[in-house]
């Protein structure tokens, strides 16, 4: 766990964490670089699904305090805002109906399934829009540089985000053990 003071747009680039929502949800979600991030759910309606390469919209509202925004494949819209000095972060995620319907749908990984996706979007109901607003606690963050593939590169699975906590699961370069 980096304890270092976040002030700039570059100190949080390169920058993953693991948080925890007020409703429970567990997210783990990694700033890739200026215009892309990865993420894993590990607990909430769509715990199991994992992402890579989403693009974001990503910018210092002023001194440490991050906001970042994008809209997915399935048409699920979600805007973060990240406090790290403060170990703290709300979120809103506006899921199309269909996602609530059918969530299973959307727990893969989903870089493989975009078609997928992109028809089931169509297929299925948009409205109404289930909002879920929430603050979320940090539980980590780790200084892993920006680019760096290891940080979300397999399927969550129950321990993984206590092997990140415990340090087990990354080297001193940021690299996946045991890979
Ligand atoms: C739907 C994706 C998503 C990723 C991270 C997060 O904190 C909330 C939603």
């Amino acid at each position: 766990m980096t304890e270092k003071t976040f002030k700039t747009l570059d100190d949080f680039l390169g920058t993953h964490f693991i948080y925890t929502y007020d409703n429970g949800w567990e997210y783990e979600w990694y700033a890739k670089n200026d215009h892309t991030v990865d993420y894993r759910i590990h607990g909430g309606m769509v715990a199991g699904r994992w992402v890579k390469d989403q693009e974001a919209n990503i910018n210092l509202l002023t001194e440490g305090i991050y906001k970042v925004a994008w809209t997915e494949p399935t048409g699920t819209d979600v805007a973060l805002d990240f406090v790290p000095n403060e170990k703290k972060l709300n979120g809103t995620i506006f899921f199309p109906k269909w996602v609530q319907d059918h969530p299973e749908i959307t727990v893969k990984y989903q870089n493989d399934f975009i078609p997928l996706m992109e028809e089931s979007r169509e297929k299925y109901e948009t409205y109404p829009k289930m909002v879920v607003p929430e603050f979320a606690h940090i539980t980590y963050i780790g200084d892993a540089g920006q680019n760096n593939e290891d940080v979300i590169s397999e399927a969550p699975y129950p321990e993984l985000p206590d092997d990140i906590r415990n340090g087990k699961y990354f080297d001193e370069n940021y690299h996946r053990i045991n890979k």
